[in-house]
């Protein structure tokens, strides 16, 4: 487990998940109650700390320190950069996008984003069901958590979108039977991974499309998740760039704004 998902991992006396989208677990709640974003996470060292020329052998240490952190703030930067968000629908991909989401180990495609998933791709349904239910057993032989299926283009009606479509196993139970939101933002990490490294075996992929995964019905926010993707694409050898979708805002007032807000 990676030290952020740990961190993420822990609730704290409220039953809260602490530092959810509030920047990196160390900083006092001061400096990242202003932030909105993981690509506003400043250095803890000043530019002239960085720069000064007076600071002798033992500044040119520190300045060799500081040049590492300021890589690893260019990193932390190109990761943020290589998870692109975007309103508008995800299904709407190009031919040869794999389309990414979350789902339990116990072959249900019954609710959300789901069950679109469902209708719109009966056979790469049946794919996921035969997994679950099949190939492994939900009680005696579960799928892992923390792993992930890719399916390619199943689906054979005229029109059909050649579209590939990855499943994060991110939760074993679903509905009230959910995994708590700590350990399915721990799952998700290994489950990106290895979803990554299928991927990087099937070059004729053009686009990584996902959803704000595990954001509604697995009651993670959406930040949280954010940051754990964030952190894994920041170790891609491959340097690839993942594009989040998600729907407009609904009205006030409206069932699908109250299902978000709750
Ligand atoms: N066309 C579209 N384009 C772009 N974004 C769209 C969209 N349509 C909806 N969204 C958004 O997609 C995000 C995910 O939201 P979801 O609540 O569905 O998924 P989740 O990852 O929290 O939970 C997974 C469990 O939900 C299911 O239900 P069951 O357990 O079967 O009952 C599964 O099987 C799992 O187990 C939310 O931001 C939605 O606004």
């Amino acid at each position: 487990m990676t030290d952020d998902a740990d961190a993420a991992a822990q609730t704290d006396a409220t039953g809260q998940i602490p530092n959810i989208g509030k920047g990196p677990a160390r900083e006092d709640s001061k400096t990242v109650s202003s932030r909105t974003s993981f690509e506003d996470i400043p250095s803890d060292k000043t530019s002239n700390e960085r720069t000064s020329p007076k600071a002798g052998a033992k500044g040119k240490e520190k300045a060799k320190v500081t040049d590492d952190e300021q890589h690893n703030d260019n990193s932390t930067k190109d990761a943020a950069s290589r998870l692109e968000e975007h309103v508008g629908d995800l299904f709407s991909a190009p031919d040869n996008s794999v389309l990414i989401h979350a789902c339990n180990t116990q072959g249900v495609w019954g609710a959300g984003i789901a069950k679109e998933f469902h209708k719109r791709y009966p056979k790469a349904f049946k794919e996921y069901e035969r997994h679950c239910l099949s190939a492994h057993h939900p009680k005696q032989n579960p799928v892992r958590v923390g792993t992930c299926l890719l399916i390619g283009p199943r689906e054979v009606k005229p029109g059909a979108p050649k579209h590939w479509i990855g499943c994060l196993f991110t939760s074993a139970g679903h509905g009230r039977k959910k995994d708590p939101s700590p350990m399915i933002l721990q799952n998700t990490v290994p489950a990106f991974k290895d979803l990554l490294d299928k991927l990087s075996r099937e070059p004729q992929l053009t686009e990584i499309r996902m959803c704000q995964i595990n954001s509604v019905l697995f009651e993670v926010p959406w930040k949280a998740t954010r940051k754990v993707l964030q952190k894994v694409l920041a170790a891609d050898a491959g340097h690839r760039k993942v594009h989040v979708y998600s729907l407009p805002a609904a009205p006030k007032g409206s069932i699908r704004s109250f299902v978000r807000e709750h």
